[in-house]
């Protein structure tokens, strides 16, 4: 697969509306887009998940845009990719950066996809043809609001509800919730507000059948959660503290966790990510895909690698109209009964809408091979 070149652009959106979590609110979004370009001029797209500040992880739009071009894109240019799957082992040499490997990487699986006719979810294994969506509530400013807000999601058709929790903002509201929810299929995620110091506290969340408690500990942690699943019956998801197969297997091994949410980003794209699909799926740790408020690029990539087999909850992989006035692609990612249909076009099977991205363009470059 020889590549002609490789265009970043870093692009602003607004979102619908401000995301609020235990770490902060997101009002709009900078993003970088990928654009791989091959000599017969077929184009591959990813989408970094990286933001501004870096409260979700140590990147930003800033970092990913002086080490794609200085170091990652400098590593593609000498040699012809093959596969996909060698990308992951070029980029080697440099460490950590995991957002701004994935959207590269996930540029050139798009592009091979493309090469190979061949839609992308098919061309990493995936056996769906729709997908269950979740939806993610973020920190409302009351808990009258959060209620409505999840009734107008399950009115929506969503298949799971994930609410944001964190100290002052949990027992009380998912009583609250439960109280008006009793069945539906409800998770909580901290997004590491908690320690172990709040395990009398946390071992209340057993009272409300959740079907997972995501990252309750800090950021970067498995030996504390492996102790706190031990004293919990609700299952613990774990999201920042999982950047590869290996951390997989050790969370697996000390019993950190008995679900895990994959972000493509957050592991350095969709080659690791199938490692850690396979590794989940021998040891029946089931799988979902999170989210970042990716753009379309970002959300096409989602909803193929949850087409896997061991992808059996619902993710954060819900569509356009959710996040955005205006999405990057066309057709936008849509939703009926709660489902999303995996596209059975050539790659993402969504194309980027040029005319918006120009639109939202504050800066871009391109590197020729
Ligand atoms: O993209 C979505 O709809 C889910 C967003 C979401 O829940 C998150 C986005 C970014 C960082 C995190 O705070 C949080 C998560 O942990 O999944
Ligand atoms: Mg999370």
């Amino acid at each position: 697969m020889e590549l002609k070149s490789i265009t970043l652009r870093h692009i602003k959106m607004d979102l619908l509306y401000p995301f609020t979590t235990s770490v902060g609110t997101e009002y709009d979004k900078d993003i970088i887009l990928v654009e791989a370009l091959d000599k017969n001029g077929l184009s591959g797209w990813g989408e970094s998940v990286s933001i501004v500040q870096p409260m979700y992880n140590e990147e930003t739009v800033h970092t990913n845009w002086h080490i794609m071009n200085d170091f990652l894109i400098p590593l593609l240019v000498n040699e012809p990719i093959i596969h996909p799957d060698e990308v992951i082992k070029r980029f080697e040499f440099v460490r950590g950066n995991f957002n701004a490997k994935a959207a590269i990487e996930g540029a050139v699986w798009d592009l091979f996809a493309k090469q190979q006719n061949l839609p992308l979810a098919k061309a990493l294994g995936g056996v769906k043809d729709k997908i269950e969506v979740g939806v993610s509530v973020g920190i409302q400013e009351s808990e009258s609001k959060l209620l409505q807000q999840i009734e107008g999601y399950l009115r929506e058709g969503y298949k799971r509800i994930k609410v944001k929790i964190k100290p002052e903002w949990d027992i009380k509201i998912l009583r609250s919730i439960r109280k008006q929810f009793p069945d539906i299929q409800l998770m909580a995620d901290a997004n590491c507000a908690y320690t172990l110091d709040d395990l009398d506290h946390l071992r209340h969340l057993d009272e409300f059948n959740l079907t997972m408690i995501e990252q309750p500990l800090a950021h970067d942690d498995i030996i504390d959660h492996a102790k706190l699943q031990a004293k919990l019956v609700t299952p613990i998801c774990l999201d920042e503290s999982i950047h590869s197969a290996e951390d997989a297997r050790k969370a697996i091994e000390l019993g950190s966790c008995k679900i895990i949410n994959l972000k493509i980003g957050r592991v350095g794209g969709l080659t690791e990510s199938k490692k850690i699909h396979d590794i989940c799926e021998k040891h029946n740790i089931p799988l979902w895909c999170g989210g970042m408020l990716e753009a379309g690029i970002g959300r096409a990539h989602n909803i193929a690698i949850t087409s896997l087999a061991n992808f059996t909850f619902p993710g954060d992989t819900a569509p356009s109209s959710h996040y955005w006035k205006r999405d990057i692609i066309e057709p936008e990612v849509e939703m009926k009964d709660g489902y999303i249909v995996i596209p059975d076009k050539p790659g993402i099977g969504y194309e980027p809408n040029l005319q918006v991205i120009d639109e939202l363009t504050i800066n871009q470059k391109t590197i020729h091979f």
